[in-house]
């Protein structure tokens, strides 16, 4: 399965201006190959604009989900579409969106939790919903948000319920760099799976984001690593056998013992 990620840096409450960026992307990637699946990062149409969310997605109404219907169906490919703001009663949700080849919305995800350090409470609400693996190309996968990668309870539940590749969406900042990487790492060994994480890249409001985005394999080795600044593009061909390879090396799975993990 081939994952072309866009390690993006993102115009601050300018939803168009990000489309515009991505639809580029887009036309450059597929000059050069056909990925099967396409990755963005966290709210990648307007950023942490948090104090003026509400406004910039009210302005910008349906539009992205339109235009990520159709980027799939034009070019028959798979998106993990990062997250985005999406307003409904009772508040503002961080969610993301998964399309099939044939543009239809097949999944979408909640981030479950927010984060202090950004004061996400005081904008948006947390997801209500259980985490559940979608399928493309019939195979099992699963994706979280940013901080949720901190529960590794999110990732065993993916790996579980038979997901291959978790993919980890994210505008994570540099100061906690350290922890990105090595947690990546850690739920691919533990869960034995893939882990495809896209995070951004530059500043916005004083901070400044991580990008390393990666690929870990279900062995815990890293396929490939982006930079710390730049804006990149990487493509990757994975090999999902690997994981039924792996687990069978080293049968985690089937040595647990749940009944004696208390409430988890
Ligand atoms: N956007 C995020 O979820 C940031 C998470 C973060 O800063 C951290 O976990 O550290």
């Amino acid at each position: 399965m081939k994952i072309a990620t866009y390690q993006m840096d993102i115009i601050a409450g300018k939803p168009a201006e990000n489309r515009k960026k991505v639809l580029d992307w887009v036309d450059q990637v597929l000059k050069e190959q056909q990925p099967d699946v396409l990755v963005l990062p966290e709210m990648w149409t307007t950023a942490y604009t948090l104090p003026i969310l509400e406004k910039v997605i009210r302005e910008d109404e349906a539009e992205t989900e339109t235009f990520l219907k159709e980027l799939a169906r034009k070019h028959h490919v798979n998106i993990i579409a990062g997250s985005i703001a999406v307003e409904e009663a009772g508040g503002i949700f961080n969610r993301s969106y998964i399309l099939n080849r044939k543009g239809e919305i097949i999944y979408t995800y909640d981030k479950i939790h927010l984060v202090p350090m950004l004061d996400e409470h005081l904008y948006l609400k947390g997801g209500n919903n259980a985490v559940k693996v979608f399928e493309f190309d019939g195979r099992k996968m699963g994706v979280i948000i940013c901080y949720d990668l901190r529960f590794p309870e999110l990732v065993r539940s993916l790996a579980l319920q038979g997901a291959e590749v978790v993919f980890v969406v994210a505008e994570w900042p540099l100061a906690r760099v350290k922890h990105w990487e090595i947690l990546q790492q850690a739920r691919a060994i533990e869960n034995q799976v893939f882990v495809v994480s896209c995070n951004r890249v530059g500043t916005h409001d004083g901070v400044k984001f991580a990008g390393r985005s990666m690929v870990v394999t279900p062995w815990g080795e890293t396929l490939t690593k982006a930079s710390q600044v730049e804006e990149e593009t990487f493509t990757v061909d994975l090999n999902l056998n690997e994981v039924t390879r792996i687990r069978k090396e080293v049968p985690v799975f089937a040595s647990r013992v749940p009944k004696l993990y208390g409430d988890l």
